[in-house]
């Protein structure tokens, strides 16, 4: 079902939590909320889940409003960063929970357990015995969507699920998830602070900043369309670079695996949007081009990041080649170059 927030806020006294945030998660759809730690992406969530109440605005789940309803009758479940999961309880225990509760027969939950602990591949040897503690973290995290998923809930939160795990098993973790949240069909709200997971993972990404929407769309849209400085600063490994316009500043956004280090003396050809008149800048070829000194470079194993200086401001940008200390031409193709204005405004 289509979940929607509509104009919702929520404060802590003075603190801002979130600020009149309007969205549609689509059914079925993998939603991802990203943004630097403060920005109100719990807050969001918890609202969704019903945890806490919202000062203003309305919550909808499909065309019921579910503003002032109690957290368990919503059809929310939530997995989070540390699992959550009562050591004291089987992992059969832990899963069959939700459904003892709601009353349902031993037999159907047998049934619902073991069914879901199959999808999110959970050997069944030993469930009923063996503690969440004597699982793998990756494991423990797919219990805990197992225990979430056996309500059938209109709508799966996920706060961070997988801060707590080491890089391999996060990535194949992020394909798991999204598989496993493709083949059930449900609405999913993913929580995380990484871009390249909410790229990842999610058919529609929302930024978030200072508790309000910056930007929302599709990954593609907001990796290479960033409407905002902000957005435009979030997303890959960004750098901004302020350069005179006449008697005006602009702010270019430029990201290492964009840029490319060459050798050849940089050209100058008047473009459209009349920025090779930028003092140190030229346009040639579709690229954008000013020269840089480079000094250290660190290998990233999938290349070699260099650390440049132009006009005395430090970036970064990336090549196969191993290069000397000196001086190069960085080009940056015109459709990977974000220009700003000073009030932050995006120059076309
Ligand atoms: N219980 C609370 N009491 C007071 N202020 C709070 C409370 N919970 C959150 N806040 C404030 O609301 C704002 C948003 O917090 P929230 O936890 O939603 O951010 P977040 O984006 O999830 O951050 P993080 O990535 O660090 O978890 C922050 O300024 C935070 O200090």
């Amino acid at each position: 079902m289509e979940i929607r927030l509509e104009n919702v806020t929520k404060q802590y006294g003075n603190s801002r939590g979130i600020e009149h945030i309007s969205l549609a998660l689509p059914q079925g759809g993998f939603t991802a909320i990203v943004g630097p730690s403060g920005c109100g992406k719990t807050t969001l969530l918890r609202a969704l889940a019903g945890f806490h109440d919202i000062d203003s605005g309305t919550i909808r789940f499909g065309e019921r409003d579910v503003t002032r309803t109690p957290s368990r009758d919503r059809g929310a479940t939530m997995v989070f960063q540390n699992y959550a999961l009562w050591p004291h309880m089987s992992v059969f225990d832990n899963v069959a929970y939700g459904l003892k509760i709601r009353k349902n027969s031993k037999s159907v939950i047998e049934h619902k357990v073991e069914e879901v602990l199959r999808r999110v591949e959970i050997p069944l040897q030993d469930i009923r015995k063996r503690k969440p503690q004597h699982y793998s973290g990756g494991q423990q995290q797919r219990i805990a969507l197992a225990r979430a998923l056996v309500l059938e809930p209109n709508l799966l939160l996920m706060d961070e699920p997988l801060s707590n795990l080491d890089a391999k098993v996060r990535s194949r973790l992020r394909v798991e998830i999204r598989a496993i949240q493709q083949s059930f069909g449900i609405t999913a709200l993913y929580v995380t602070h990484d871009q390249e997971e909410a790229l990842s993972m999610a058919d529609y990404v929302v930024i978030m900043k200072d508790g309000r929407i910056e930007q929302a769309g599709t990954p593609q849209d907001v990796y290479y369309r960033p409407q905002t400085l902000f957005s435009a600063q979030f997303m890959g490994e960004s750098h901004t670079l302020k350069v005179q316009h006449g008697d005006r500043q602009r702010q270019l956004v430029l990201r290492s695996e964009d840029a490319r280090l060459e050798s050849a003396p940089a050209q100058s050809q008047p473009d459209a949007a009349g920025t090779s008149s930028l003092p140190g800048v030229t346009y040639h070829d579709g690229c954008f081009r000013f020269n840089a000194e480079v000094k250290e470079h660190l290998f990233i194993g999938s290349a070699y990041r260099y650390m440049a200086m132009a006009q005395g401001q430090t970036f970064f940008v990336d090549a196969q080649e191993l290069y000397d200390p000196g001086t190069y031409s960085v080009s940056v193709p015109e459709e990977r170059a974000y220009w700003f204005d000073n009030e932050a405004a995006a120059v076309r």
